[in-house]
């Protein structure tokens, strides 16, 4: 493709040229038939911005506040995993660009770097994703991480009672990385270091 990239389509196709395979698909796939992916994408086309006209639009402020913390715009950064499959510096990068648009950063628990790394990286709002472990006393240690990190929220994800069955994943053998925030608990649990997705997912989730 020439040239940079104008919208979020061509971002997508740098992507799929850059990435390999196991990990754009895994970026870019939903679970079985894909029915729920292809929905949100068709839930976006229909949402209609209505433009107000012949108002004063000289000064236009977007800003708001989320759960008491303030906000650019409506949007934040939704936590998703893993970061350095695309690019080396991670969840730090993606931080830096949320704290740059003064908007609110999500980091997921599986991220590819720790909560101490992206909370020293920038002064982005951030909010901490997790889910309840099985392990309650590893689910408590990193609450009071990320608390200790000035995370301002925890995101608690309440969907995944049983894991998507995420096709492409299957295919690829795909193999998570290190996940940062578990260095050093993995042995603990019983898991090695890198480990097939749902696998790993499946011994961590309640
Ligand atoms: C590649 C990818 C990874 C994700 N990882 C996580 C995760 O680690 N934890 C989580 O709670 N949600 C995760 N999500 C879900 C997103 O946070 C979000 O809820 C979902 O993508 C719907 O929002 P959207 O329609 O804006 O994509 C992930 C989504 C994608 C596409």
């Amino acid at each position: 493709m020439a040239g940079e990239p104008v919208n979020v389509n061509e971002f997508q196709e740098f992507a799929r040229q850059a990435l390999p395979k196991m990990y754009y698909d895994y970026y870019t796939g939903g679970a079985e038939d894909q029915h729920t992916l292809k929905e949100n994408v068709e839930s976006f086309r229909r949402i209609i911005i209505r433009p107000r006209i012949l108002v004063d639009v000289s000064k236009i402020d977007m800003s708001t506040t989320i759960l008491g913390h303030k906000t650019s715009a409506p949007i934040m950064i939704s936590p998703t995993a893993m970061h350095k499959l695309a690019h080396h510096e991670g969840e730090v990068a993606t931080a830096r660009g949320a704290a740059a648009c003064d908007v609110i950063m999500g980091l997921s628990y599986m991220s590819t770097c720790t909560v101490e790394e992206v909370a020293s990286s920038c002064n982005a709002v951030r909010f901490f994703q997790i889910y309840v472990y099985k392990r309650r006393d590893i689910t408590a240690l990193m609450v009071h991480r990320a608390e200790k990190n000035g995370f301002g929220a925890i995101i608690l994800t309440a969907d995944t009672p049983r894991l998507g069955r995420r096709e492409a994943d299957i295919k690829n053998k795909m193999i998570a990385p290190q996940l940062k925030n578990f260095e050093g608990w993995m042995l603990m649990l019983g898991l090695a270091s890198t480990i097939a997705m749902p696998e790993y997912m499946l011994s961590l989730l309640k």
